[in-house]
């Protein structure tokens, strides 16, 4: 059919075609629309609808990203090596460190009424089976995972509702349990979360409040709620017949009426939740257990009324609302200013393809490299290692085979003030176990830039400090993940539970850490106590740029070389304490710093980054 049109169109309209050559100036004709490809028509001719992800990525993001600049679009690609790239050679991984999720647990399934029938038995007795119950969901850290992104996308993650029992005494079959996987670093809070089966302890305990039982007894089915509770035989078609059930359903002052939870329950974590997930997990630990499925009418069957006609829906899911942070944990964390070349050094030092541009904020997002120590084959390039039973031996030395960078976006004054891409990376280098402060030789006063450097993060330090006080006057401190550490049941931690002979409470969950209530907070080095030290990049360009060499310098001082020299000697005298600590804090780190001169361009000067990085992770682990 497509095809008749195209043939037959000269045919049957030939005034069509004559106008269109012959009507129209020669002017017109000439005229070519732009061309456009395939990939372009899609673009216009979509609505783009913002998708969960894109709106839980920071606006400023996209807002910030600078056109590339003309002189390095025109860059004959020719002339691109891996240490000064192309425009277009660089990976370009979503990173997405923040989001919130909602989580439900799956509902139970419902009880079944039913009967036993046989050949000769017409009128059996009750044999419902229970419903399933509600599936989990975990959680759990795992490594090479780098961004939140694919949970942002999701946006809702609900685990499955349980099956409803059958007759013949058959059970229904469990909800799909779900887990959450997260990179490792991430802090977990909980927002809000809606628990249908407290909100119901919640309305019964009013209702007992406000009224007696004999009041609650009379309650018609509609105003108690006890209507909603149950599966009513579905042999009882009339009307007459299911008010006849209705008059027997049990009252909601019975034993059998009180909530019930599933046994999983007492391993979720308090709410609200708050977790550090800053390990490898080996094993997914429950964030919230499946609601339990309803009872079978075998349950139901006493003395006076042998064959219930009803039997109990299951619980309806927790939705917990989540914010998700991540944290990344690198071994080495780069600060520097926008433009001081802290990209060219990460690819300069490890496997990393993280963009280069010549302009501020080429970077919008951390990225980690990995920094291989051996040949890949187990050979070592670098010596070290750390022994494996804290033994002077070196034959049990376990070789480092590798450690990680984190390139964060460039910091800019105030950037503790959310200027910038400040605030929102800062929190990177809170985890890194070295600070490694970038500063370009050739941008002008490197003890300057160090100090302006410093000042950013230590007002963030302060800022941090604040914020933790506040959370742990909330919540009591962050939890720690450890396996099958749950909190002992509240009936139990207040003495009301399990009693030993002596009538003395026996806590069911002993937790490893003692006596001390709940878990321990996590503690972190403060960040101006992390070792840290200088790495002065470009220092192959010979002078100082004209615009930021400092007022009243001789031509012989405003060489980056006699930079460097005042750098260092700054550093000598931080570390021999006749300066204070750039960062203003007494606890500061100052023992063992160093600058180190490198050109990330020319990958000269690499290796004593690599070695000196090394040799102080060694003396964390050992020290
Ligand atoms: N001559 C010379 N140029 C360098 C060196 N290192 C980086 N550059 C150049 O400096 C410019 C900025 O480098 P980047 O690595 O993108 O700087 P950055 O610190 O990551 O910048 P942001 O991501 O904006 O914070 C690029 O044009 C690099 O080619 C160096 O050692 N020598
Ligand atoms: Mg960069």
């Amino acid at each position: 059919m497509n095809s008749v049109p195209g043939t037959l169109m000269p045919f049957l309209y030939p005034c069509l075609f004559q106008s269109t050559s012959k009507a129209l100036p020669a002017r017109c004709l000439r005229l070519r629309l732009p061309k456009r490809t395939h990939r372009d028509l899609h673009r216009t001719a979509r609505v783009h609808i913002p998708s969960f992800a894109e709106q839980n990525v920071s606006p400023r993001a996209s807002a910030l990203e600078p056109p590339p600049p003309p002189s390095l679009t025109s860059t004959a690609t020719s002339t691109s090596t891996h240490l000064n790239p192309a425009p277009d050679d660089y990976s370009r991984s979503i990173f997405i460190d923040k989001c919130v999720i909602t989580i439900s647990s799956g509902s139970g399934g419902s009880g079944c009424v039913s009967f036993l029938r046989d050949a000769h038995i017409s009128d059996g007795p009750p044999n419902g089976g229970d419903g399933g119950s509600g599936g989990s969901i975990y959680i759990q850290a795992v490594p090479g995972q780098t961004s939140l992104h694919k949970l942002a996308r999701r946006g809702i993650i609900k685990a499955g509702r349980g099956i409803g029992g059958q007759g013949k005494s058959q059970g229904g079959r469990r909800g799909e349990d779900i887990c959450v996987q997260v990179p490792v670093g991430t802090v977990v809070r909980e927002i809000w979360r809606s628990d249908p089966s407290v909100e119901e302890e919640h309305r019964l305990r009013e209702l007992r409040a406000t009224m007696t039982d004999d009041e609650i007894l009379a309650l018609p089915p509609e105003q108690s709620g006890l209507r909603n509770k149950f599966v009513i035989y579905a042999g009882a078609t009339t009307t007459a017949d299911r008010t006849q059930v209705a008059s027997t359903l049990p009252s909601l002052t019975s034993s059998i009426m009180k909530p019930r939870r599933s046994h999983l329950s007492v391993l979720q974590p308090p709410a609200p939740i708050t977790l550090d997930l800053d390990k490898q997990m080996e094993s997914p630990m429950l964030l919230v257990a499946g609601a339990i499925g309803g009872l079978g009418n075998p349950h139901f069957a006493t003395k006076e009324d042998p064959k219930p006609k009803y039997a109990t829906k299951g619980a309806l899911g927790v939705r917990i609302k989540l914010e998700l942070e991540l944290k990344l944990l690198a071994d080495v964390g780069l600060v520097g200013l926008p433009n001081a070349g802290k990209s060219t050094l990460t690819r300069a030092i490890s496997n990393s393809r993280t963009r280069i541009g010549d302009w501020a904020f080429t970077t919008l997002s951390p990225t980690i490299g990995t920094v291989t120590l051996d040949n890949n084959v187990g050979r070592p390039l670098v010596r070290s290692g750390v022994p494996s039973d804290h033994t002077s031996d070196s034959a049990s030395i376990i070789p480092r085979q590798q450690f990680t960078i984190a390139d964060i976006p460039g910091l800019i004054e105030d950037a503790h003030l959310d200027k910038g891409l400040g605030l929102s990376f800062l929190r990177h280098i809170e985890r890194a176990r070295i600070l490694a402060f970038v500063v370009d030789l050739s941008a002008g006063d490197a003890v300057a830039q160090l100090k302006a450097l410093w000042k950013e993060v230590s007002e963030y330090e302060n800022l941090r400090d604040r914020e933790i006080a506040a959370q742990s006057e909330q919540h009591g401190g962050t939890v720690s993940w450890s396996p099958f550490e749950a909190r002992p049941p509240a009936s139990t931690a207040n003495g009301n539970g399990l009693l030993n002979d002596e009538g003395a409470p026996i806590s069911v969950f002993p937790s490893s850490r003692g006596d001390k209530p709940g878990l321990e907070p996590l503690s972190y080095p403060p960040i101006s106590a992390k070792p840290w030290f200088v790495i002065a990049t470009k220092a192959d360009i010979p002078s100082i740029r004209g615009d930021s060499a400092p007022e009243n310098t001789s031509n012989s001082q405003s060489t980056t070389q006699s930079n460097f020299i005042s750098l260092q000697a700054y550093m000598k005298s931080v570390e021999h304490g006749t300066v204070a600590h750039p960062g203003g804090k007494p606890n500061g780190w100052k023992s063992r710093i160093a600058a180190i001169p490198v050109s990330a361009i020319r990958g000269e000067g690499i290796d004593r980054v690599i070695r000196y990085t090394a040799g102080v992770l060694d003396s964390l682990v050992v020290g």
